[in-house]
């Protein structure tokens, strides 16, 4: 398989969409990894495996319509497998493996049978341990690399940020023809309203020139007004921090003028819309409820 990722946005022809078979009982508290999962456990609403595998189906049917070869992972029982974004990053031909939180360490090997179809010389992983990234927070963006961090001093005892500096070096050495940009994120380990978990969690480029941002995500405000000059303000989104809690900003395209949304996402998909985007609803309230929603449970590999 030769892999091929320049953009969060153009035709998409192979993708690995996560898995929520034998996701496992709700977890406890101490279990759980971010503050929305958290809630819902406190509620009682913490979502099923029969309801999130019957959201998986639907935006598996629809990258069926699209003829995107789709890989899922192996299942591994219960154990989540839901958001196979964050287990590696693929940019240009290369496949990076992540560091990811221990927690979700095993959910690489389910996808093993997929690295096995890649020329070796084109896989990678980090050479130590304290290099940490994610997927939910590398977008390529053609020239641009962009990846979300968290420069707080208390790093190291904040579970919500999975990207450090030393892992964004990584990346930058992986690609020293890219621009690489990294943004400080806001952190929160109990209100996830001002949690923006993965840089894909606040913001995300949709169509041509487009972008869909929530401003309070960023620590440090000179970030967000490198985007806003970059993008322009009238080609950007802005979603307030309900809109990022209900995952907004994490939709996923199929083209450029093709995403698959969330349902409810009223606001935002008549936005999609109106700049001729076609949306292609699908209900993933459930799979919300775990801080993670379309971008975050597939990880494309080939693209146009
Ligand atoms: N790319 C993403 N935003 N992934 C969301 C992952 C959510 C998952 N509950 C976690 O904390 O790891």
């Amino acid at each position: 398989m030769k892999l091929n990722i320049n953009n969060e946005t153009s035709r998409l022809r192979a993708v690995v969409l996560g898995t929520a078979k034998s996701n496992g009982p709700a977890p406890t508290i101490e279990e759980a990894y971010d503050p929305k999962s958290i809630e819902h456990i406190k509620a009682g609403t913490y979502p099923t495996e029969e309801d999130m595998t019957a959201e998986m189906a639907a935006v598996a049917s629809v990258l069926k319509k699209y003829d995107v070869k789709v890989y899922r992972p192996e299942v591994i029982s219960d154990y989540n497998q839901i958001f196979a974004r964050d287990i590696a990053v693929v940019i240009e031909d290369k496949f990076i493996k992540a560091n990811i939180l221990p927690d979700r360490e095993k959910e690489i090997k389910a996808i093993q049978y997929v690295i096995d179809e890649i020329d070796p010389k084109k896989v990678f992983k980090a050479p130590s341990e304290d290099i940490h990234f994610e997927g939910g927070d590398i977008m390529i963006h053609n020239d641009y690399i962009f990846i979300g961090t968290y420069k707080g001093e208390d790093y190291s005892d904040c579970i919500v940020a999975r990207t450090n500096m030393k892992g964004v070096d990584y990346i930058k050495g992986l690609f020293p023809h890219k621009k690489v940009i990294e943004f400080d994120l806001n952190k929160s380990m109990t209100d996830p309203r001002s949690n923006a978990l993965h840089l894909d969690c606040c913001f995300q480029p949709v169509g041509v020139n487009k972008a869909i941002i929530h401003k309070e995500g960023f620590r440090n405000p000179k970030d967000y007004e490198f985007l806003v000059d970059l993008f322009g303000m009238e080609n950007l989104f802005h979603i307030d921090k309900n809109e990022m809690y209900s995952m907004c900003s994490n939709i996923f395209s199929i083209a450029e003028d093709v995403v698959i949304s969330e349902q409810n996402f009223k606001r935002l998909n008549a936005w999609l819309s109106k700049n001729g985007i076609k949306v292609e609803e699908v209900p993933y309230a459930e799979i919300a409820k775990q801080e993670g929603l379309l971008r975050c449970s597939t990880m494309p590999l080939i693209r146009d």
